[in-house]
């Protein structure tokens, strides 16, 4: 059994990692922790794990978590995850990060959040789709939620060299901001509403920049998120244009299929849907749910994407990234259908 511990247990990942790992067959939570919490059932918290788990919130030290887990969730805010995470690992855990703080290179991360970095390690960038170093690997950095729905929704495209350019239009669930309450989050301004933010300068892009650039030298990545009145999901539209010696011949449906299948023939958790993807399908699950259309203008590839932010987004892909760096099966614990409707 591999022994789990989870720093910033009480958060929303942080509930869904206990959900999720409940249910898997070769891992079990040891030890969670939440400074504000310490001593109070996990049940408390979160009331979906009443009479399933029995722990207690505890405040250790990160080596008395590390002497206690084969692996350890750091699930706290990017600008935190630097507190721990080195002390983790000099002690001998395997860390999955959740936040932004190991998923860029230093020079990048300190751009793009504004901070300077106490604490930099290089980490396997945890999208295993993409990573197949992920595989053995002892420091893992889970993706954010928007770049996994949107990278994965256009890597084989932009592998097969046919983008010059993509433009992200990403609708998420509030769930994706936290448990903490904010403007946006409070019932009148979200209800029957849609919030555009940051149209052009949202951090996320930098990821999605870093992973397609790896796929295709130079191509350029436009990002604009929104949040919906659901609670969890995020629903990618791409625009993918491709490059001029591809406009009027863009390959056909059948030949874009195959392009996707050959590039996902070993992901699990990727499903080329026959239609538009729906966010009921895959709500609660760690699939990523692709369907596509070619502009009948020649020019344009649309693709669409669901995620669960909290499974494929954070949680779900953690675990992911924990199977494969234990070397057991990727699909242990995650082999759950969606939630549908
Ligand atoms: N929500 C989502 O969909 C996604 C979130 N992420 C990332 O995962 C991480 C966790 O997100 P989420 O669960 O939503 O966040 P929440 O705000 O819901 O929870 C944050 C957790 O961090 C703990 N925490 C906060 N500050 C500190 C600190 N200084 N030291 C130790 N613990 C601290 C809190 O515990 P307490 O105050 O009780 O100690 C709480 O348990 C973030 O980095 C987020 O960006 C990534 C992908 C998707
Ligand atoms: C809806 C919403 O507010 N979403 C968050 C996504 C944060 C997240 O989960 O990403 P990181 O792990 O990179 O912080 C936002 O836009 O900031």
């Amino acid at each position: 059994m591999i022994k789990v511990g989870i720093v910033g247990g009480s958060g929303y990942t942080g509930g869904e990692l206990l959900r999720l790992l409940s249910l898997h067959p070769g891992a079990e939570a040891v030890c969670i922790t939440s400074r504000k919490l310490e001593g109070r059932p996990v049940g408390d918290v979160h009331p979906h794990l009443r009479g399933i788990s029995s722990l207690n919130f505890e405040s250790p030290s990160a080596s008395e978590v590390a002497e206690r887990c084969d692996v350890v969730f750091t699930a706290v805010p990017h600008g935190t995850a630097m507190d721990w995470v080195p002390d983790l690992l000099d002690a001998g855990a395997k860390v999955v990060d959740l936040s932004a703080d190991y998923r860029l290179p230093l020079e990048v991360f300190e751009r793009t959040y504004g901070m300077k970095h106490r604490a930099f390690r290089e980490a396997v960038f945890g999208m295993p789709e993409l990573h197949p170093e992920v595989r053995g690997a002892g420091f893992v950095a889970n993706p954010g939620c928007y770049p996994t729905g949107a990278s994965l929704s256009v890597a084989p495209l932009v592998g097969a060299g046919l983008a010059e350019r993509v433009v992200f239009d990403s609708k998420s669930g509030i769930s994706g901001a936290g448990n903490a309450p904010s403007e946006t989050s409070h019932y009148p301004n979200m209800a029957e509403n849609v919030i555009a933010y940051k149209l052009t300068t949202h951090r996320h892009r930098a990821e999605v920049d870093q992973e397609l650039s790896r796929l295709s030298p130079g191509i350029r990545v436009s990002f604009t998120p929104h949040v919906v009145p659901a609670i969890r999901g995020i629903l990618t539209t791409a625009h993918l244009l491709v490059k001029d010696e591809f406009i009027g011949s863009i390959p056909d449906r059948d030949e874009i299929s195959k392009i996707y299948r050959d590039f996902y023939r070993d992901s699990p958790f990727i499903r080329l849907v026959p239609g538009v993807p729906s966010l009921g399908a895959v709500r609660g699950s760690n699939f990523c749910d692709i369907g596509f259309e070619v502009d009948g203008s020649g020019d344009r590839i649309v693709v669409v994407s669901a995620i669960d932010n909290l499974v494929k987004g954070a949680s779900g892909q953690a675990i992911q990234n924990m199977n494969l760096m234990m070397g057991i099966a990727e699909t242990e614990g995650l082999w759950l259908p969606g939630g549908a409707p």
